[in-house]
């Protein structure tokens, strides 16, 4: 994959390019302070002070083991430490403030390309759904899967000579409350050709889209045809779309080939193989059956559980916590024996999830080296310790 595909994916990039056929979405460039406070990981988890009084949240929240060392420091006599204090954006929250209120009252937040998806949890709605500057400081903040887009969007470029994009922006983009899942699909095109659309969401089993398969391939088809194929630059890629009860298609985000993207209902060799097929045409994959359902909180394990290989929830945990553990253990010898203990449990945990179908051999096979390589980096600094 080269640098280039990468960039155009970004939503600053196409969305211009696709106003009229995807959803409504207002994009600011994010200020380096901006970027620097997200990426930020030393001090104590603060949440920008709002010019315009639209605290919804805490200002701070609590950590209690820095709480700790303030007072340890307090009461010892040494320099009582200041709290840093809370950093502040007006321009940007400002501008954020008048996107919201120009779509809707509600947004739907992301980067270049991905969307704090993994913070959702922390939201009073446990939803992406954001009212204030605040709320979208806060989701962004608290998610992991951002650092992709922050520091390691290129690293499976061929051609890799950035480490970030030069800018980073902000895409509000109108929040639609009542998106049906089973709606949604990512379509995968090859050589400018359309080689296969899966179901995007592989964790449910919905009957009423077996019906509706063959005319739901049509529209996705027609819209590939007339709305994606003659202007997006690129010769591979995937794109998601949503398709509204009336047969409208929305066209949701761009993704490359490969690399960072899941594949979901196929695997990347599968995709290969059907393009070098001659005369192949689209493959459609959906979830035929309950028995077919890829594992999901109300089944067994979450698929996102399973999929290990590079770009997966999994990996990018594992390698952020590899960074912040390093980070936090380098010369703490009961730390590092703490460790060591904490990562043969995780081990074992994961190994008993990797062991629950689906899991396919080359996840878990992944998943094992990886832990096993982070088990012996520390286990080794910590005799040498
Ligand atoms: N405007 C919106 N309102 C409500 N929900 C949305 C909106 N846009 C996207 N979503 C939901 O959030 C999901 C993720 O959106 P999106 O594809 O933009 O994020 P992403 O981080 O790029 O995901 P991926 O990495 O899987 O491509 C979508 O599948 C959709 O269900």
């Amino acid at each position: 994959m080269k640098q280039e595909e990468v960039n155009l994916c970004q939503i600053q990039e196409w969305y211009p390019k696709f106003k009229s056929v995807s959803i409504k979405t207002l994009i600011h460039e994010l200020p380096e302070s901006f970027v620097e406070y997200l990426l930020d990981d030393h001090g104590p988890f603060l949440l920008p002070v709002s010019v315009i009084n639209e605290d919804a949240l805490p200002n701070r929240i609590h950590n209690s083991e820095e709480e700790e060392d303030y007072q340890v420091s307090e009461g010892s006599g040494d320099e009582a430490e200041q709290p840093p204090s809370p950093p502040s954006f007006p321009e940007l929250e400002l501008k954020i403030k008048e996107s919201i209120e120009s779509l809707g009252g509600a947004v739907f937040p992301k980067l270049n390309w991905s969307a704090p998806k993994d913070s959702a949890w922390i939201s009073t709605t446990g939803t992406l759904r954001c009212t204030s500057f605040s709320e979208i400081a806060l989701l962004l903040r608290s998610s992991d899967s951002l650092i992709h887009d922050l520091c390691h969007a290129y690293d499976s470029c061929s051609d890799k000579s950035l480490s970030r994009p030069p800018n980073f922006y902000l895409a509000l983009r109108k929040w639609y409350p009542s998106l049906r899942p089973e709606m949604e699909f990512r379509c995968f095109v090859r050589d400018r050709l359309l080689v296969g659309i899966s179901q995007r969401e592989v964790t449910g089993f919905y009957p009423a889209l077996l019906e509706k398969k063959s005319a739901l391939e049509v529209v996705i088809r027609e819209f590939f045809m007339d709305k994606v194929s003659q202007t997006f630059e690129l010769e591979n890629y995937t794109f998601d779309v949503y398709v509204t009860m009336d047969d409208r298609v929305k066209l949701v985000d761009f993704n490359p080939w490969g690399a960072f993207t899941l594949p979901l209902l196929f695997t990347w060799e599968e995709l290969e193989q059907n393009c070098a097929e001659e005369g192949h045409g689209v493959e459609f994959r959906i979830v035929e059956s309950q028995s077919a359902v890829r594992p999901g909180l109300k089944t067994a394990v979450p698929y996102d559980y399973l999929a290990t290989g590079p770009g997966s929830g999994w990996d990018q945990f594992l390698r952020n916590a590899d960074q912040e553990l390093e980070r936090q253990t380098r010369r703490d010898r009961p730390g590092l024996q703490k460790l060591v203990v904490k990562i043969s449990l995780f081990w074992f945990c994961g190994s008993v999830l990797q062991s629950s179908p689906p899991a396919s051999h080359q996840n878990t096979l992944f998943f094992h080296i990886f832990v096993f390589r982070w088990w012996v980096k520390y286990l080794i600094q910590m005799i040498h310790l």
